[in-house]
């Protein structure tokens, strides 16, 4: 028997990039209390990570479990969910025994909800379970007001509108098109099936005691209409975020970052590069408008680093890179290192997808959006940015016209600067950080509900470090 129990924290994240780096962001949070992370991902995934074998960091662990996905297949977002509908149930209650019989204690699992098959098996084995959004509490909230949409007939029960047209949930909610709401994306079957799994998504996360939410204080005044819409049993909100990380650890990156780019950025002039990404998981915008865009960026005559897939690259104009790379005009690179360019004084926008991550990131380092939301979540989160906070313009088209327009309405407008700012300041505010007070008063709850030995001191004492922001020069 081992002298002293480690307290070790599941961390199980949706195997994507836009997933997996804010669940990293909260087990250093973890780490700094003590607490000994484990991160669990389907075994395919893992491998492209880490490569084979386990992955030994001091602090936290990696751990593949078992998903059946060959290695040469790249399962799309159903096949994956399949997956791990299949295995993960049973692979983590084998990996809780293990942890266990090794004579550690097990003292939560937190589980991203977009994995939430491994909800019921964190409760078969008797351990405090909470939940994680990584994403913003309004898509959340869109979730879980299904009931009361369906209520009012909204949505016929296999989720589609059944009206055109705008509406708000709630006077804290922006006004949103029905045709945005998270699940309707692709084929009619696609969409059925995406609200299929956000119903059971919803019903699973009832079982929660929390719900830790990768969003900021300004928004939990939205905690007011989750009440609302909720039915009894939800899991209690906790808006701990945005929870980003400090000091030289970098994130894991699903793919190797493209470090040239950082090199001709150093020569471009102070606020002249727009930077044009659309994430990591849902496929960009189609090779028509590849083409459009890429038309667009050489008539807009600006420097520009566009992360492009190479797959994605037959729907170039002829001769389009060729000439890029001649006249030195850009950069086109198949996986960047975000954080450092979005950093750069030379970037003065974003052309953006709007996913979560990328919003964030644009907010700590006061960087202006123009916004192209392609799929889920990233149609409120654009509404967010273009009518809530003002901090950037939504694209209508991908025209040369629409970009060019849309970029110069985001550098010239002057008090836009001052807006974002403001929001820089209020969300990535020091030491009176909310989101780590809120981090701290889970832990507490956490101490009672588990008898964890980890948290060992009264909570109010617990000094929460730089994994949550406190200044905006850090990668
Ligand atoms: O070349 C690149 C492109 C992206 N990133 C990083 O990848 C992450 C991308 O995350 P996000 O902006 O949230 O986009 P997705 O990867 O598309 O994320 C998915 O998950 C998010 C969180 O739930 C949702 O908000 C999105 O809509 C959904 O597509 C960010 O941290 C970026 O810094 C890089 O490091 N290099």
């Amino acid at each position: 028997m081992k002298e002293v129990k480690k307290a070790i924290v599941i961390l199980v994240p949706y195997p994507a990039q836009g997933h997996v780096t804010p669940m990293q962001n909260l087990a250093w949070a973890f780490v700094a209390q003590g607490f000994h992370p484990l991160i669990v991902l389907p075994h395919s995934v893992h491998r492209q990570l880490h490569g084979e074998g386990e992955e030994e960091e001091e602090e936290m662990k990696w751990v593949g479990l078992g998903d059946g996905v060959g290695q040469e297949e790249s399962p799309d977002f159903f096949a994956m969910e399949s997956a791990l509908e299949k295995s993960m149930g049973s692979e983590l209650e084998g990996l809780i025994e293990k942890v266990r019989g090794e004579g550690d204690e097990v003292a939560c699992v937190v589980v991203d909800l977009l994995a939430s098959c491994a909800i019921e098996a964190a409760h078969r084995c008797g351990i405090p379970t909470a939940g994680f959004w990584p994403a913003m509490f309004a898509t959340y909230l869109f979730i879980a007001s299904i009931p009361l949409m369906l209520h009012r007939r909204l949505l016929s029960p296999t989720g589609l509108p059944q009206r055109e047209g705008k509406f708000s949930l709630h006077p804290e909610l922006p006004v949103i098109s029905t045709e945005d709401l998270p699940w309707l994306v692709g084929t009619e079957a696609a969409r059925k099936a995406r609200f299929k799994f956000w119903k059971r998504t919803l019903e699973r996360s009832s079982s929660l005691k929390w719900l830790l939410v990768n969003s900021f204080p300004d928004e939990s005044k939205l905690e007011l209409a989750n009440r609302k819409f909720s039915s009894e049993g939800c899991p209690r909100v906790l808006p701990i975020g945005p929870i980003c990380r400090n000091g030289i650890r970098r994130s894991v990156s699903f793919w190797e970052e493209d470090l040239s780019c950082l090199k001709w950025l150093e020569k471009q002039k102070t606020k002249s590069v727009v930077y044009i990404s659309f994430g990591s998981w849902v496929s960009p915008i189609g090779e028509a408008k590849v083409r459009n865009l890429a038309v667009a960026l050489e008539a807009s005559g600006r420097p520009f680093i566009w992360v492009l897939r190479s797959s994605w690259r037959e729907g170039l104009p002829n001769g389009f890179l060729e000439r890029v790379e001649k006249e030195e005009r850009g950069r086109v690179v198949s996986w960047a290192p975000q954080k450092q360019i979005l950093q750069h004084s030379s970037v003065a926008c974003y052309i953006t997808h709007c996913g979560w991550n990328s919003i964030l990131e644009a907010l700590q380092f006061e960087k202006k959006l123009v916004c192209y939301p392609v799929a889920g979540d990233q149609f409120v989160n654009c509404a967010f940015v273009v009518e809530v906070w003002k901090v950037g313009i939504k694209l209508n088209g991908v025209e040369a016209k629409d970009v060019e327009e849309g970029i110069v309405r985001v550098i010239e407008d002057e008090e836009m600067d001052g807006r974002l700012k403001t929001l820089n300041r209020r969300i990535m505010a020091g030491n009176n950080n909310t989101g780590a007070f809120i981090f701290k008063t889970f832990l507490k709850d956490l101490k009672r509900a588990s008898s964890t030995t980890a948290v060992t001191q009264d909570a109010s004492q617990i000094n929460i470090p730089s994994y949550f922001p406190n200044n905006k020069n850090v990668v």
